[in-house]
């Protein structure tokens, strides 16, 4: 290292040794006045309630201080006037002198900008971009740019190939994967850091082909949002919703490390208050549930739940003691239904007008047999003979001898009638979304009346035992079902702490049943399991959902809360969702402040989308804009070539975006006798882990094959994870393509293509994602001919 780097360096040093004194004087300040605030005692509700927010948001402060503690200052801008502005991730200021002086500017601050965007032909005031790479406190190296043209050693090369600070790029990109994804706040590239900072009003979508970095971009902009509108998303909250749990955990650690806490992360099956989707079902039949004909489909279901008898039913109540039958008949059922439908209110609420029309019918029953006057026609003959004066008017005459307050004696008591009840919960029962659907999947019968439009086969597909638990695709059902039941029902605090402490339950009773007898479902709430389980919680438990209790923040609320209209909502893999998924999500966002990411080659699922024009006109006509990242930063471009290959067989028009790096490292096929696979596999997986270091293999395999394969290469080598829900950060994991969706490891191994291709009618788009998620190799064992797309 010369003198004058050396140098530099050490000043850098200096400048972050005062950062981090900085930041240890607010963390220390804030420990502080958590310990007070912690002691204090309040005498009132309001005052206990004032100092548990206070706690709350000294916790999350000295949260954020702890999560900006590596890399907290890694960049630096010199503009041609001379000054000096230090990046990082938040920011600080020199207060001592009473003035506000910045130190660190947080990199989304407005005044950051230029270190992203700048370059020799367009360098926004900056004549040097300095990249700072530390490890822990300790500054390690510099990079830097000049952009000044006018400058002799301005490098050009770097700033010719349109990355900003490539040296540290290239040494992020070249990094051991950990099985946790990192954030790229020191190297975001000017083509997305236009996305992140894109405004926050109407509909983006994020086209962009594999490793683009749609996913780093999407989770930074998050970033970006609660910094830019922070008043306004902290109280409507952020919901960013992934494909699976697998793939949550896999970037679960971007956003705090980018100080960032308060946004809700889940995936679409998360998203119904009361529901763990976690049960499987086979792609097709999630595909019938995500088509659009479902909205017909439960509104017919719920249309046979407002029952019309064929005949009078009996109905035998309680009078003075005597029993006696009322016969309500077909027509005044059919007046009640129609009289509640007309009132346009949701089912349930219209249930009270279902109900207080039959109670009518009924009392108009009771009056007329009981008020008919014996007497009527002679009165009506004095009346007629003009005696006139002695009668109020002609309808009076012979109808009732009870008066108004007879009459409302009488409804009162049939409207607590229990037999009266009881017909209308036959006729107009009050339900819920779970036993609306379930109720449908559990009868041939009411499926074949709601959904004539579908085959025969379709409707036996369908069809379920209600025990057992929900898929993800029931989720936009279940919620579809709650708009016809409930419509916007708001919630209360009680209710979304309950939530809280039901999913913490349920996560408890979760883990206590899998260790009692395997990962069974709990979300039949009859389930006598469930009550046994949750039966289980000990006092810590107990302990810590009172501290819960104290501080609900929006995120948690929106959580809790089906009718919550979030301030903004991010969707990765955004072509996987379904129809009814989407109209499920545009309810969580009536503002329709949206960023919608993905890339329609990807596209899995059966009911994903093939453009996004299809998809989004009916939410948003015309009005969204597209912005396209064209860069891989993952898949060197020898794999890409191969990769190209099979995008050309999706779909010739789309070109594959340009990888920012070669390895020199060809990629691999084998093809082998089908009884050498298994043996073959655990080979070659020893051969990729030896060659990946500290780094990650996947192993991608045939979802038929995932099971015994797994087990294979998980008893041959220790520390290896096997299908969803295994843990990324092992060494080695075995997963279907479906799974390693949005994920990406330093070696791939993938297993019998043609059965991925040939496993689903989106098999090209599979093998497409399968080849595309290695950052350094990729390997290829096969028994039978290759896919012809695949050309090594
Ligand atoms: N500007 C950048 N600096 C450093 N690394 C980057 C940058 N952009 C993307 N990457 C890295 O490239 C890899 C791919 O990014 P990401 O997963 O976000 O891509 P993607 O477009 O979502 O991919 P896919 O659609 O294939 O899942 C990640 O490791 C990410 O950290």
């Amino acid at each position: 290292m010369s003198n004058d780097v050396e140098w530099e360096q050490g000043q850098e040093q200096v400048h972050l040794d005062l950062l981090y004194g900085h930041l240890d004087e607010m963390r220390e300040r804030a420990q502080a006045r958590l310990r007070e605030t912690r002691l204090s005692r309040g005498s009132t509700h309001q005052a206990m309630s004032e100092r548990d927010s206070m706690s709350a948001l000294l916790a999350d402060q000295i949260e954020r201080y702890d999560a900006v503690e590596n890399g907290l200052c890694f960049g630096r801008i010199d503009g041609f006037d001379g000054t000096t502005r230090y990046i990082g991730r938040i920011g600080l200021y020199d207060e001592k002198s009473g003035e506000h002086i910045p130190l660190l500017t947080d990199w989304r601050a407005p005044a950051s900008r230029p270190f992203y965007l700048a370059t020799a032909a367009s360098p926004e005031g900056v004549q040097r971009r300095r990249h700072i790479r530390t490890r822990g406190r300790k500054v390690t190296d510099l990079d830097d740019e000049v952009l000044d043209l006018d400058v002799a050693n301005v490098t050009a090369g770097k700033t010719l190939s349109g990355l900003a600070g490539e040296a540290t790029l290239m040494a992020a990109i070249k990094a051991k994967r950990t099985g946790r994804m990192s954030d790229i706040v020191e190297t975001i590239q000017a083509e997305q850091d236009v996305v992140i900072r894109s405004d926050l009003g109407g509909a983006l979508v994020v086209q962009g082909g594999p490793g683009t970095g749609k996913t780093a971009v999407a989770l930074h902009r998050a970033a970006y949002l609660l910094y830019t509108f922070r008043e306004l998303l902290e109280t409507r909250a952020v919901l960013i919703v992934g494909p699976n749990d697998t793939f949550l955990r896999y970037i679960s650690q971007v956003l705090p490390s980018l100080a960032e806490t308060g946004v809700l992360l889940c995936t679409v099956g998360d998203l119904f208050p009361g529901v763990t989707a976690r049960r499987e079902e086979p792609a097709v039949v999630a595909e019938i549930k995500g088509r659009l004909t479902f909205t017909d489909i439960l509104r017919k279901a719920l249309d046979d739940r407002q029952r019309q008898p064929t005949k009078r039913i009996p109905i035998e109540i309680d009078r003075d003691g005597n029993r006696e039958t009322l016969y309500l008949e077909p027509g005044e059922a059919r007046r009640a239904r129609n009289l509640a439908r007309a009132t346009k209110k949701p089912h349930n609420a219209a249930r009270a007008a279902f109900e207080k029309e039959i109670v009518e019918a009924l009392t108009t029953k009771i009056a007329e047999r009981i008020g008919d006057d014996p007497f009527a026609d002679i009165t009506r003959a004095a009346f007629e003979s003009g005696r006139k004066d002695d009668f109020a008017n002609a309808e009076d005459i012979g109808n009732n001898v009870l008066d108004q307050s007879d009459i409302a004696e009488i409804r009162k008591s049939l409207a607590k009638e229990p037999e009266v009840l009881a017909v209308c919960d036959w006729l107009w029962p009050v339900l819920t979304p779970q036993q609306l659907v379930a109720g449908l999947y559990a009868s041939p019968e009411r499926l074949d009346k709601a959904a004539p439009q579908l085959t025969g086969s379709e409707r036996a597909a369908l069809r379920r035992d209600p025990r057992g638990g929900w898929t993800a695709a029931d989720v936009p059902l279940l919620d579809e079902a709650a708009e016809l039941l409930d419509g916007d029902k708001p919630v209360s605090d009680e209710f979304v702490i309950e939530e809280r402490e039901r999913l913490a339950r349920r996560e408890y009773a979760e883990g206590a049943l899998q260790i009692l007898e395997g990962s069974r479902s709990l979300d039949d709430e009859e389930d006598p399991e469930y009550l046994a389980a949750t039966d289980l919680i000990d006092a810590a438990d107990l302990g810590e959902r009172q501290r819960v209790r104290s501080h609900v923040t929006a995120a948690q609320r929106a959580a809790a809360d089906r009718s919550w209209a979030f301030g903004h909502i991010i969707v990765d893999e955004a072509q996987e969702l379904s129809p009814m998924a989407w109209r499920l999500l545009m309810r969580r966002c009536p503002s329709r402040s949206l960023t919608l990411v993905g890339d329609v080659a990807q596209t899995g699922d059966l009911s994903g989308a093939a453009s996004w024009e299809t998809t989004l006109r009916p939410y948003v006509e015309n009005r969204w804009r597209l912005a396209e990242l064209t860069v891989n930063y993952r898949t060197p471009a020898e794999i890409m070539a191969v990769a190209a290959g099979v995008l050309a067989d999706i779909d010739p028009t789309m070109s594959p975006p340009r990888s920012v790096r070669e390895t020199g490292v060809p990629p691999w096929a084998e093809r082998i006798d089908p009884v050498k696979l298994t043996d073959r596999l655990v080979d070659a997986v020893r051969q990729e882990t030896a060659e990946a270091g500290d780094g990650r293999v996947g192993v991608l395999v045939p979802a038929g094959r995932v099971a015994d394969l797994g087990a294979a290469v998980a008893s041959a080598i220790g520390g290896t994870a096997v299908g969803a829900g295994a843990d990324l950060v092992s060494p080695v994991v075995v997963l279907t393509v479906k799974q390693a969706k949005g994920l990406e490891f330093d070696s791939v191994l993938l297993v019998e293509p043609d059965e991925i291709v040939k496993g689903s009618p989106r098999g090209a788009s599979d093998l497409y994602v399968a080849l595309t998620r290695a950052t350094q190799r990729l390997g290829i064992l096969h028994t039978k001919p290759l896919p012809p797309a695949v050309r090594l």
